[in-house]
């Protein structure tokens, strides 16, 4: 079983401004709300790939009761803890010309609610994977992902880490299974000079976060494709199926929930990048989370771009003629500019 870990989850607030003049009152084109936190990104992609997986972390108010419904509604099994005051953050993404986020700090967290969490993690048992992702609200320990690793040591746990700057460097000592920054987050890390931008200039920093610990090493760079260093030393390297930019939020969540669905499922590790970088990219050209429909016309598309043959469990799985049709259409768009995310997905 999979278990995500949303320590600071969130309302996704969507607004469309058409233009963005600070100290002025903007006016949005049109808005939507989404339920986010990378965690539950995972959780709706793995969903909607019907793995089945339950959704963790830490709620509280009026927004925390809405997200709870809304998981229950897509039929996402979740264990949230609920705290007694404060409300889960709603984050404000300003998708403009260029993307631009205001993300909240999230409730005030005591020290029982904490406890409370990890004793909830008892359920979890050898052979589970549980991913913890995401900002970590003020309240808590900066090493708050290594105090849940360490409480699970030692009972054949996988661990899976997308969390920013120091936190995911903690994190690697614990040799998580997999983590997955993207290209600024890793430049930042090592402040690289100039910032690595391709899955090529990413590859030493990869092996200095598998140096640290950590077994599988993927890198996301926007459209410039993304890296995996696998645990036996392999690189692997692929690129992005262009498409046109509707909302990069979720877009790294959404690769590493398309890698887990097919590594989970025993697929190789060079396919399933391919596969997670095709998940990726379909919740870039989607309005929140990817629908399968979007996942299937892209992994058709990035097949087709890299003149790779489907792995038959991948093929089967695509549900029908009109999705194949459509990705043939989705391929002939590859000569649109595509819009730049400010981070790489
Ligand atoms: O503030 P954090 O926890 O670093 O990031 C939270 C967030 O920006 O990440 C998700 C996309 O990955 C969004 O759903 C959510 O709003």
């Amino acid at each position: 079983m999979i278990y995500t870990m949303t320590l600071n989850p969130a309302l996704d607030y969507v607004m469309h401004p058409l233009t963005l003049d600070m100290g002025y009152t903007n006016r949005s084109s049109s808005e939507e709300l989404y339920c986010g936190g990378n965690g539950i990104n995972i959780s709706t992609l793995l969903n909607e790939l019907d793995v089945v997986n339950v959704a963790m972390g830490i709620v509280a108010g009026f927004t925390g009761e809405y997200l709870i419904n809304e998981l229950q509604e897509a039929g996402i099994a979740s264990n949230f803890v609920k705290l007694d005051r404060g409300y889960t953050r709603i984050n404000v993404k300003l998708n403009g010309i260029v993307m631009t986020m205001v993300n909240g700090m999230g409730p005030k967290i005591s020290q029982k609610k904490v406890d409370e969490l990890l004793d909830r993690m008892d359920v979890l048992q050898s052979g589970d994977t549980l991913v913890l992702t995401g900002s970590i609200p003020n309240s808590l320990p900066e090493d708050m992902y290594n105090q849940i690793m360490a409480r699970l040591a030692g009972r054949g746990i996988q661990f899976v880490v997308d969390a920013p700057g120091q936190l995911l460097m903690e994190s690697i000592k614990a040799h998580p299974f997999l983590i997955k920054p993207n290209n600024h987050e890793v430049g930042r890390i090592f402040k690289a000079d100039p910032m690595p931008e391709t899955p090529e200039d990413c590859l030493p920093y990869a092996q200095k976060l598998q140096e640290g610990g950590a077994r599988n090493v993927i890198v996301s760079c926007g459209g410039n494709g993304s890296l995996l260093l696998d645990e036996y030393g392999t690189e692997h390297m692929v690129p992005t199926a262009r498409v046109r930019l509707v909302n990069a939020t979720g877009a790294g969540d959404s690769m590493v929930a398309g890698f887990l669905a097919k590594v989970t499922r025993g697929l190789d590790y060079e396919n399933a990048l391919i596969y997670a970088s095709a998940c990726g990219t379909a919740t870039a050209a989607s309005k929140g989370i990817a629908k399968r429909s979007t996942i299937d016309r892209v992994v058709t598309a990035l097949y087709k771009k890299m003149g790779r043959e489907m792995p038959a469990s991948i093929a089967d799985d695509i549900k029908n003629e009109k999705a194949r049709a459509e990705a043939q259409a989705l391929a002939a768009e590859g000569n649109d500019e595509e819009k730049q995310s400010p981070e790489g997905a």
